[in-house]
């Protein structure tokens, strides 16, 4: 298959593919743990004024390709753009990560939500997609993303970020039917949201369940998987012949990898708890794998790295279906010179698995 870019490994390794060495993305890999990111972010303002526009977006997006060689880039934006176009109010409050003015408490603010008119207010996201694909000039591809609905509903019930999300998880036992409604509202806004990212673009597609691991067994399947299968069921497979793969991460997801697999999803990303060579046992030829080295490695040295690589690499073992990736976010506290280490490792390494 064709797929009209320079770089095709990262596609290739999603469809399971010959590719001659490991492809490999990083999870916030446009962020503060680069000098010239915190310059961007410090002239738009404020993080929002930043994902809201598509210059200075597509800036970004492009400053860890000009870096490093990586094979893949990913659209600049958030997971609560969604939630803000359906009229919750995002806000960032210094140092305490994201909030939202008016989340959902009562019956009667579920009730009110409504889907967003994505070609109106997510236009600013589809506007970068597009302007992102042609800076890259068919480099390497671009991964659109969105929130699963479980993680999205854990902020807009929440509020902003939580230990326990006592809230949201209340609202599950006690209301399971306000519950629903928020998560198939918002199930059907995420699945225009990614079509209108593919339709402007995105040649692969990720979805963030960040907070699918603070679930019960039932609850898991129930509350977060089932909405996730409804986004994939609804996704564009393929455009202009040219399939779009889509990748599911659930953060603490380890112990349900069979049935994530299962949902009709490319590929799985896996957080650094799991074995990936177990993984890959379990999932078969089903989908591919993404992941999973532990940030903090990029806290310690080159020769750490390179050790904490080759592990990842050896567990997963010969032949195609591997993402390298961080099994979480690049920590702002990261040197860029550890992320190059890492990166480097990955490509060499790698060549003797294929
Ligand atoms: C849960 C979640 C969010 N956002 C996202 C998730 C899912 C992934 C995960 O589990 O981490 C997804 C996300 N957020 C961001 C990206 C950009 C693309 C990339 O480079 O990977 C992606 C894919 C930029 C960002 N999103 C955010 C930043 C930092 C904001 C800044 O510049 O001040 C970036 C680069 C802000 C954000 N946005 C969110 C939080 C909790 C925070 C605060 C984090 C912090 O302060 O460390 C919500």
């Amino acid at each position: 298959m064709n797929f009209n870019v320079k770089n095709d490994t990262f596609l290739r390794a999603l469809l399971r593919q010959p590719t001659e060495y490991t492809p490999l993305w990083m999870m916030r890999q446009a962020g503060r743990y680069l000098p010239e990111y915190c310059a961007t972010r410090k002239r738009a303002g404020s993080f929002l004024n930043l994902c809201k526009s598509p210059d200075m977006a597509t800036e970004v997006t492009l400053q860890p390709l000009e870096r490093f060689p990586l094979d893949a880039a990913i659209l600049f934006s958030d997971i609560l753009t969604v939630p803000d176009a359906m009229g919750l109010g995002l806000y960032f409050a210094e140092g305490e990560g994201p909030k939202f003015e008016r989340p959902l408490r009562t019956e009667a603010d579920v009730m009110a939500l409504r889907v967003p008119d994505i070609g109106k207010d997510l236009k600013y996201v589809t506007d970068a997609v597009s302007q992102i694909r042609k800076s890259l000039n068919g480099s390497v591809p671009l991964i659109g993303f969105s929130g699963s609905p479980w993680t999205l509903g854990c902020y807009m019930v929440e509020g902003g970020g939580s230990d326990d999300y006592a809230k949201v998880k209340t609202m599950m036992y006690k209301e399971p039917a306000l519950m629903h409604h928020i998560l198939s509202v918002t199930a059907e806004a995420v699945t225009l949201y990614l079509n209108a990212q593919i339709e402007a673009g995105a040649q692969a597609v990720m979805i963030f369940d960040s907070w699918g691991g603070a679930l019960s067994h039932g609850a898991f399947h129930e509350f977060s998987l089932a909405y996730t299968q409804r986004i994939v069921d609804g996704l564009i497979k393929e455009k202009d012949g040219v399939k779009i793969p889509s990748i599911v991460f659930t953060k603490g997801g380890g112990l349900w990898i069979d049935s994530i697999a299962n949902i009709g999803c490319d590929a799985v990303g896996l957080d650094w708890t799991m074995d990936i060579g177990i993984a890959r046992q379990k999932v078969g030829h089903k989908v591919a794998l993404q992941g999973n080295i532990d940030p903090t490695v990029l806290f310690a040295t080159p020769e750490v790295i390179r050790n904490e690589v080759e592990k990842v690499l050896s567990s997963y073992g010969y032949g195609s279906g591997h993402v390298f990736n961080l099994g979480h976010g690049i920590s702002q506290f990261t040197n860029p010179d550890n992320a190059a280490a890492l990166v480097a490792a990955v490509h060499e390494l790698s060549r003797k698995y294929h």
